[in-house]
């Protein structure tokens, strides 16, 4: 059923649907497009209005190969829409639910082209704070390139600073997806363009392991781990992807590559990477590092509900919304990163030892009453050590690279 969207558009399919609203198959003036129409509660809220009106420059401005172009904005009545260039194709998620991993150079051509994207936001001084494989469509009518990819483009830019007004959040709240999120967001700091780099190393982590490096369970354990675990390594990955692997997952936000350095840098490897199948992951198990989460800290009632991302982080605070890609928690104390008296914490593992609880570990979940007996040993040690790293990385953010240290997790 076609429906007006201010006096030039008219959307006529549902393409999708996401948190902050759904995205129709339309058509403007100059043919189709896709059109974004934001949620009632949010089109409704004065304060997004407002700030949607004020950053209408920087959304139409970025125009850029892999970012999608966001054409207009329209305030009409109730509706409030982005109007986008067409991507006629798939997102990253449904190519990954597909294919489950990536042969390396195919998930590098892919990653090359988001940096790309990524650096001319960054130049033009737009952060999208919300990178992920949902984010990313691939453009099936483009060229293959590398790998057989096609051309990749990052959407949904400038989505989460308007959601992120200061009455919806307030500023003890998080917004993202917690697997993508960048430790220093976890710690409360204001998001930077190396927000950015780190969710895209861990997509890129993902295409090509199956799984995020510190997703799985309950969301707050993922933002634990973010700030506390070092990320395990890959078997088989070729070192040079590794070393640039990690070095965007650093702790420190001035560690981690600039976007236009990470593109330059993969598109160096790409020879390299030619030909290298998929690599031979294990899936983690996640289920039993839930349990384990569950019996050391946070027993829900029976009844509420486990969506993903919408669980409160610490006993007492509750999620304010029901979106399901989304997270939207308070921010943790220190003490509350580190484990606390109730936290889980979990000391880095050594390269190359199973994750507890993974399928390279089935026995894990069976002891699973032994690693909660041991995990108040290991929450002293993490609280001591990331008590530690929180007093020298607390300005990070706005830090040189000269004045932070890299703490980039050692190579494998
Ligand atoms: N410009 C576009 N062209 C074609 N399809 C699009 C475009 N933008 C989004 N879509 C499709 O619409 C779907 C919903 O997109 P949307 O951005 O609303 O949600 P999301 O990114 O999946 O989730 P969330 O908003 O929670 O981050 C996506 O799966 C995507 O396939």
């Amino acid at each position: 059923m076609a429906r007006n969207i201010g006096s030039r558009y008219t959307a006529h399919q549902i393409l999708g649907r996401g948190s902050a609203g759904t995205v129709w198959l339309g058509e403007g003036p100059e043919g189709p497009v896709a059109i974004k129409l934001l949620r009632e509660d949010l089109a409704s809220d004065q304060e997004l209005v407002g700030r949607f009106v004020q950053e209408r420059t920087a959304l139409l401005g970025l125009d850029h190969p892999h970012v999608v172009a966001v054409r207009d904005l329209v305030v009409d009545g109730t509706d409030l829409a982005l109007v986008m260039d067409l991507v006629r194709g798939t997102d990253l998620r449904t190519r990954l639910d597909r294919e489950r991993r990536l042969a390396p150079e195919a998930a590098a051509a892919i990653i090359a082209d988001v940096a790309d994207g990524l650096a001319a936001a960054h130049r033009a001084g737009v952060v999208h704070r919300d990178v992920k494989p949902e984010n990313i469509l691939l453009d099936m009518e483009g060229p293959q390139g590398p790998g057989g990819s096609h051309p990749a483009l990052l959407t949904d830019f400038g989505v989460a600073k308007l959601i992120d007004t200061p009455r919806r959040t307030k500023a003890t709240k998080i917004i993202g997806t917690p697997d993508y999120l960048a430790p220093e967001i976890v710690e409360g700091l204001p998001p930077r363009a190396a927000v950015d780099i780190y969710a895209l190393a861990t997509v890129l982590y993902e295409l090509l392991a199956g799984f995020t490096p510190f997703g799985g369970g309950h969301p707050g354990a993922v933002l634990r781990r973010h700030v506390t675990e070092t990320v395990v390594p890959l078997p088989g990955i070729p070192e040079e992807l590794w070393q640039l692997l990690i070095q965007c997952l650093a702790k420190a936000p001035a560690s981690r590559l600039r976007a236009s350095e990470l593109a330059t840098r993969l598109r160096e490897l790409l020879p390299l990477l030619s030909g290298i199948p998929p690599l031979d992951v294990d899936e983690p198990d996640t289920e039993a590092e839930q349990q384990t989460y569950d019996e050391q800290q946070y027993t829900p009632a029976p009844e509420e509900p486990r969506r993903r991302g919408a669980v409160p982080l610490v006993p007492g605070s509750s999620p304010d919304s029901n979106r399901d890609t989304h997270t939207s928690m308070r921010v943790p104390a220190p003490d509350e990163l580190a484990g606390g008296p109730l936290g889980t914490a979990r000391a880095p593992r050594a390269p190359g030892r199973p994750r507890p609880g993974s399928a390279r570990n089935k026995s894990a979940a069976v002891r699973k009453r032994r690693i909660t007996l041991g995990a108040a040993a290991l929450v002293l040690c993490a609280a001591v050590g990331v008590a530690g790293w929180l007093a020298t990385s607390g300005d990070d953010a706005g830090a040189t690279p000269q004045d932070t240290k890299n703490s980039a997790p050692s190579a494998p």
